[in-house]
């Protein structure tokens, strides 16, 4: 038998980053369709600001092993809406994972095949559990970035698409000064 090597690296709190990870970037421009203001997004494309970076400990896609990940989702909205991340089913679908908040504050945004949403806030010390076959996206609702990290079967993969056409059945705003998770006027079944 061969045994695959064990291994510590660091994660810096603060920055998010770990030490000798994959780094992954995602900017405004990456993100056509998105979010909700076409217009508004035409606008900050302009800057095409940094919507989150992901450092990434992934392992090869077999079945047993695992992967982890922390995200650095930056401040910021698009029209009324918080800068949030792609948000993916995962390729084997019956895959679940865990998420723990690090610093920052904001949710995660859950949905089942069917359009069944949820919204679980999260702070630094919040953990989440994403059960199989839940959709997730994670939401910065802060003024600083929201820092989290992410534990995920090595086979579990990321099916971007369906998410891509046609969203979640929610969407998470700012009206009057608060943090409102309202329908998608864009959803369709
Ligand atoms: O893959 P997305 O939807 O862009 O979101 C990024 C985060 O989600 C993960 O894909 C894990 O679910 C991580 O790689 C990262 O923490
Ligand atoms: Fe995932």
């Amino acid at each position: 038998m061969e045994y695959k090597e064990p291994f510590g690296v660091k994660l810096d709190f603060e920055s998010g980053i770990i030490e000798n990870a994959k780094k992954l970037v995602r900017k405004l421009s990456d993100m056509k369709g998105y979010y909700v203001d076409e217009e508004a997004y035409e606008k900050l494309l302009k800057e095409d600001p940094i919507i989150y970076e992901v450092y990434a400990v992934e392992q090869e896609e077999k079945d047993g092993d695992l992967n982890f990940a922390t995200t650095v989702l930056y401040p910021g909205k698009v029209g009324s809406e918080f800068f949030m991340t792609k948000g993916h089913y995962h390729s084997k679908a019956d895959r679940a994972e865990v998420y723990f908040a690090l610093k920052g504050k904001g949710g995660m945004l859950l949905q089942t095949p069917e359009g069944e949403a949820r919204w679980i806030p999260m702070e630094p010390g919040t953990i989440v559990y994403v059960p199989p076959y839940w959709a997730h996206r994670t939401i910065n609702t802060g003024d600083e970035p929201f820092i989290f990290l992410a534990l995920y079967p090595a086979d579990a993969g990321h099916d971007y698409g369906t998410i891509k056409e046609k969203g979640f059945s929610k969407i998470v705003v700012e009206e009057n000064g608060e943090v409102v998770v309202k329908d998608n006027p864009k959803w369709t079944e």
